[in-house]
Order: structure tokens, then sequence, then C-alpha cells
């Protein structure tokens, strides 16, 4: 065996969704903050994300972490998302998985019943409550960074579709909220392909037609994902709905996807539909769930903004070395339309 990069992963999954964990072979990339280090790691070792993401290692339907020590004084890691066509401020699944496999790698020791891991990420930071018992983490609450509502009741042109009312929110990432009934779905796992068709074409439209800037880090701009929702829902005293994210090149979250429950709060509470500490619970394309609440109001910048928690849980899957034999002939990769959409 000849291996160059040997590279070790931790799998995971929050709720369904992969989320892969580097904990070991890869240096801190440089920088002030977690959001430099993530500009520096995309310009400088996109190579990275390249050889674990992509065919034949990798596979569209996962994301990968890298653990770094923290910029700020006061937090306990830092954590760099890479998804297969972005490198994102912040997400929840795989915070929910790197604070998982942090815990139960020994990286960051377990309290038990609740650890408190504070998360340096490229978007803020975000507290943590794990709860652990029996030396397994079994639940992960966050406190997300605030989140708002950048776009309300617009209207876009999408190509093959026509006017289509969207709203644009903020909660780690730029989402572009449809109603799912509206196009006439009802968010049922056979409708997956064709969500995928209509919802990149969808985030093409409304980022090309509704820009958007976060007021305090213009490095965050451009809606990057389509959230479709269904109604919200009475179910057993809790507000609940179903959504599904289209996460690029084009596949489904398949969790209820934390950044897109954040900036789905902010929008309920914009419309007076969820008010401060009512239970929300959101399911995801498979009806696995987060449980979340608006802890509070806050900012970003002059823009009024909510404070987020969600809660979900992640289970590893094994552990892996990844490598590069310096005779192959894809070292970093490949995509291929027929799983990767383009
Ligand atoms: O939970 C989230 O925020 C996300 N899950 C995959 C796509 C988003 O990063």
């Amino acid at each position: 065996m000849q291996l160059d990069r040997v590279i070790t992963v931790v799998g995971a999954h929050a709720e369904g969704e992969v989320g892969r964990v580097i904990t070991g072979g890869v240096l801190p990339p440089r920088g002030d903050t977690m959001f430099d280090r993530m500009q520096n790691l995309e310009r400088y070792s996109g190579w990275l994300r390249n050889m674990l993401l992509f065919d034949p290692r990798g596979s569209v339907n996962a994301a990968v972490n890298l653990i770094t020590p923290p910029c700020r004084p006061d937090a306990d890691i830092g954590m760099i998302v890479m998804e297969s066509d972005y490198f994102v401020p912040m997400s929840g699944s795989n915070l929910i998985c790197t604070v998982t496999v942090a815990l139960e790698t020994g990286i960051v020791p377990i309290k038990e019943p609740v650890t408190h891991v504070r998360v340096d990420t490229p978007a803020g930071l975000v507290e943590v409550e794990a709860e652990c018992a029996g030396g397994k983490c079994r639940k992960v609450k966050f406190r997300n960074i605030p989140s708002f509502v950048m776009h309300r009741d617009r209207t876009i042109s999408v190509p093959g579709i026509g006017s289509l009312r969207v709203d644009v929110a903020y909660g780690g990432m730029i989402y572009c909220i449809v109603e799912a009934a509206d196009l006439g779905f009802t968010l049922d796992r056979s409708e997956a392909r064709r969500l995928v068709e209509v919802g990149e074409r969808i985030k093409a439209a409304a980022a090309e037609q509704l820009p958007s800037v976060h007021p305090e880090n213009p490095g965050i701009h451009t809606i990057n994902q389509t959230e479709f929702v269904g109604p919200l829902e009475i179910v057993n005293g809790i507000k609940t709905s179903k959504n599904a994210v289209v996460v690029s090149p084009g596949r489904i979250d398949r969790c209820p996807c934390g950044t897109g429950t954040s900036a789905r709060m902010a929008l309920l509470s914009a419309r007076g539909e969820l008010g401060i500490g009512d239970p929300f619970r959101h399911l995801s394309i498979l009806d696995t769930e987060f449980d979340c609440k608006i802890l509070e109001t806050g900012r970003a910048g002059s823009i009024p903004a909510i404070v987020p928690q969600v809660s979900g849980r992640a289970w590893l899957t094994g552990v892996s070395h990844y490598g590069v034999d310096p005779e192959d002939p894809f070292p970093e990769g490949y995509r291929l339309s027929d799983t990767w959409f383009n």
C-alpha cells in the first residue's frame, strides 16, 4: 500500500444527514478569525474538499468538517464546514455531527449529564449543551447565531415556472423559502428528485433577482439554498412543520436542516406565527426531527433578528483513513452528472 496525505475521518449522521469529521492528518488553516480560515482553506486547500467529497472517495450526499483550535479565546473548538459546492459559515447538522464526534472520540472531554462546548464558527460563536450519558452524546442543543429575514413576500420569475412568491432569510446560510404547496408539492419522499430540479432553478433565479448581503459580514452574500416548507400545524400541542432543503449541486438535506430551520423561525417570527419560547418541531423529508424554539430577540447590525435554539442527535457510523495513491488518475476526485446533477 502506498498512500500520500493520509487523513483520518470519523463518519457520522445527524437525523439522517451525513457529516464526516476530520480527526487527523490536516493542519489548521491560517487566519485571525474562523471566517478568514474558512476562506483560506477554500482558496489554498480546495483539494481537501475535492479529495474527501467528490467521487471516488466521497459522494454527493456528504459534507466534511474540520475541527481546529478556536480563534476566540472564549471558545473550546473551531469548526469549518465543507459542503459539495460551498464552504459555508454554519451548518446545523454538521455542528451536531462535529460536537458528537469531538465528545465521543475524546477530543473534548465528556462531562455528564451536560457538556458545554463553545464552538467558534465562521458565522460566529455557537454555544452547545450536549446531553451525555454512559460516555455517549445523546442530544446536541445549540444556540445559533442571530437569524433574520432579508426579503419578505417578493415575487421572482423562474424559468419554466413563471412568477413565484418567495421569502429570503439567513440562519447561518442564506435561504430562499418557498411554500411547497404553491408548486403542488407535499414533501413526500417520492418528490425528492423533482424538488431538486425545481429547487435548483428557483435558487439560481432568486440569487440573481434578490441580492442578499449579511449586514455585518459582506463576505456572506447570495442565496445558496432553496427551502421548501409545508404548512404549520399543531401536532400534540406543538407547532410542527415539514421542510425540504435543496443542497447544491442538487440533493435533499436528509435532516430538518439547522440553518434552514433558523431562517424559517426568523420568518415565522416576523409573520407573528412563532413567539419567543414557543416549542417548534421541524421535520425532514425522512420525518426525522429537530426540536427548536426562539430564545430571544437580537440584532444583526441594524436589522432585528431572533436567536434560535435547535436540538437534534447524531450517531457515529465508522472510522476511515483516506489517502491518495501517487499513481491514482483522480487525486482530487471527479463529479459526474448522473448523481452530481452538475
Ligand atoms: O443543518 C444544516 O444547517 C444543513 N444540513 C445540510 C445542509 C445544511 O448545511
